[in-house]
């Protein structure tokens, strides 16, 4: 359902409204809302092929929607072309550059594109490239042109900043780099639009994800909210002393009665555990893995039964990557 924009919405945000996009007569985005506030930093995920670069190219104004609209700062991305430069700036493409131009050199290139750029000093600053400011663009490593092409996007002062997969081909060190950029464009209240295929780098750093499949949203939330949510279940471990009766006390512990809900008393209590236990003798103990949805819940129950003598519990809960896999419908890999 649609809701009243804020003028803060329409000073910076995004909102997007019955999204249709495509190529010839393959529908990508069919009927997409979404609105990402000003300052947010915005993570779009999802497999190959689902419509992130359509939906991020048509924010961008690259792409006209067939149907449906889109609203940068209150403007229309594909008609107020000349508005929009001035709000809105797309990372470029590698193919972009210039080899035989220095880092410097490129960004008073694209810095004549404006009428109030950033001076090229300033931007290799905060990309981390000041001392590769004379170097040539055919020299750069992949991490250091990946950040000027960041760089080039500031040159024009935007306040929406919409980066395709940034950290592809980035080496770890590299997408640490990127990481800690992309937090500080955040940190000066820019709203950016990111899409990456890096969970952790979803889940670090955005403050909301939207999960695409087969051009649907098919979850939005924090990284957090996400993982709860749809990460399916997860795993207590610990281990008791193998003794006679363990096997019987670690049962009444685990199928043990719940308490019954206040607000619906006589519901029954779900069950504590997914599963039977998995149980594995090491040495003189027990060590039990119990599959479940409520971790704290099984924790409480082992550390309070009566003569278990559980020890070296811990609780493994789900995580993003979990969760969009389950959201995105790929196979997962065993254990
Ligand atoms: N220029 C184009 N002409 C025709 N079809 C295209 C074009 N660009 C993308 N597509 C198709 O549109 C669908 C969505 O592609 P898109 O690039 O938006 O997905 P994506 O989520 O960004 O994928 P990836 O993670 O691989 O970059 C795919 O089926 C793709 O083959």
């Amino acid at each position: 359902m649609a809701r009243a924009r804020t003028s803060a919405e329409l000073d910076r945000g995004i909102v997007v409204e019955g999204l249709s996009a495509g190529y010839g007569d393959h529908e990508v985005l069919a009927g997409l809302d979404l609105s990402i506030s000003p300052g947010e930093l915005f993570g779009l995920l999802g497999p190959n092929g689902a419509g992130k670069t359509t939906l991020a190219e048509t924010i961008a104004g690259l792409r006209r929607p067939r149907f449906g609209t889109v609203r940068v700062a209150g403007l229309d991305p594909s008609r107020a072309r000349e508005e929009i430069t001035s709000v809105l700036a797309v990372q470029p493409q590698a193919s972009a550059l210039f080899p035989t131009l220095t880092a410097r050199e490129t960004l008073a290139l694209f810095a004549s594109f404006h009428t109030d750029p950033v001076r090229p000093d300033e931007v290799l600053r905060t990309v981390g490239l000041a001392g590769a400011a004379a170097t040539r663009v055919g020299r750069l490593s992949v991490g250091q042109r990946q950040r000027l092409l960041i760089g080039v996007a500031l040159v024009g002062r935007p306040r929406v900043l919409v980066l395709d997969e940034p950290s592809a081909a980035l080496d770890p060190a590299g997408r640490r780099e990127l990481r800690g950029l992309i937090r500080s464009l955040r940190d000066e209240g820019s709203t950016v639009l990111l899409t990456t295929h890096h969970l952790d780098e979803a889940a670090e750093l955005c403050d909301r994800i939207g999960v695409l499949s087969e051009g649907r949203l098919v979850a939005l939330g924090s990284p957090d909210e996400l993982t709860r949510r749809f990460s399916g279940l997860a795993e207590v471990v610990f281990s008791i002393p193998d003794e006679v009766g363990a096997r019987d006390r670690l049962a009444a512990a685990l199928g043990g009665e719940r308490p019954a809900s206040p607000t619906a008393p006589a519901a029954p209590a779900p069950p504590l555990i997914a599963a039977p236990p998995r149980i594995e003798p090491i040495g003189d103990r027990l060590v039990v893995r119990v599959s479940c949805a409520d971790p704290d819940a099984v924790l409480r129950a082992v550390t309070f039964a009566r003569g278990l003598r559980a020890s070296g519990l811990t609780a493994r809960r789900g995580t993003l990557e979990e969760a969009y896999l389950r959201l995105t419908g790929a196979p997962r890999s065993g254990g």
